[in-house]
């Protein structure tokens, strides 16, 4: 909800993001004017047709990728200000293709947390309740993501962003692999999470009905642009669904 009152936790100001083509000044747009601010204990999902630039803003807000104009603010500390490890302890992004870097599902859980020297104890103690928390069956420890499905990747992926306690998760469409039930609880996790310790959450969903029953604010991006940021209650869920699926559309005849 916005509130004038309150600080953002994070701000964008008119970031654009160009492709950088040789022998072009500046290549096409990606995404082009964006300016919103992200509060704590927001529970944020953005939504548009292939191509809007969905994945680009996340990656922008990871700093994965610099924009080609304007700034972002964590804190109203500016990016450039603060070191890229510590922004992505804070900030951290789960992509839709997450690696496990040839390590079992326990030690990718474990590696985060052995980076910053915690206990053993504390360490299993975390990862134990993180499994639990995701109905992670303790089988899987001992797999490395050649053995798992990818929806089963996907669920890991999560567990080890969570693991670290991050102030904003962002998600590149955390239930795109996943089945109905599963993916139902993870949204209930993760609304647990939202509300209990103010973790502000962003994430990619196309999953209108996910959307609709978990998410407080929508940011609708089109053609690289930031159609409408408006919160759960001010959106015409019918409305919206109809006009993204007239987008999705409309870009699929442009592939053609
Ligand atoms: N590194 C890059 N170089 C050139 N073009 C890129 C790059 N990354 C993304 N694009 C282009 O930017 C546009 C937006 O891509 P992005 O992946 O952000 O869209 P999206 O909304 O997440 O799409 P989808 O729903 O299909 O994942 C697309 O046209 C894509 O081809």
């Amino acid at each position: 909800m916005k509130n004038v009152a309150k600080t953002a936790q994070l701000r964008l100001e008119q970031v654009s993001l160009f492709t950088k083509l040789k022998n072009q000044l500046q290549g096409y747009p990606i995404l082009q004017d964006i300016s919103f601010e992200v509060y704590r204990g927001d529970c944020i999902t953005i939504v548009g047709p292939s191509g809007a630039g969905k994945t680009s803003l996340l990656r922008l807000i990871n700093r994965l990728i610099e924009p080609t104009h304007g700034k972002i603010y964590l804190e109203n500390q500016e990016y450039h200000q603060i070191p890229v490890t510590q922004l992505r302890q804070l900030v951290t992004l789960v992509l839709q293709e997450s690696k496990l870097l040839g390590m079992t599902v326990q030690q990718a859980l474990a590696y985060p947390l052995l980076l910053r020297s915690l206990p053993a104890q504390t360490i299993q103690q975390r990862v134990n309740h993180w499994i639990e928390q995701l109905h992670i069956p303790r089988e899987w420890l001992g797999r490395t993501e050649v053995q798992l499905a990818a929806g089963q990747r996907q669920l890991v992926a999560i567990a080890r962003a969570l693991i670290i306690q991050p102030k904003v998760l962002l998600l590149d469409e955390p239930t795109s692999a996943l089945d109905a039930g599963t993916a139902s609880h993870l949204m209930q996790v993760l609304t647990q999470l939202n509300q209990t310790h103010q973790t502000t959450i962003l994430m990619v969903n196309q999953q209108m009905d996910l959307n609709q029953m978990f998410c407080t604010r929508l940011l609708h991006l089109q053609q690289s642009q930031l159609l409408t940021d408006k919160t759960a209650s001010e959106i015409d869920w019918v409305n919206l669904r109809n006009s993204l699926m007239q987008a999705e559309a409309q870009a699929a005849e442009e592939w053609i």
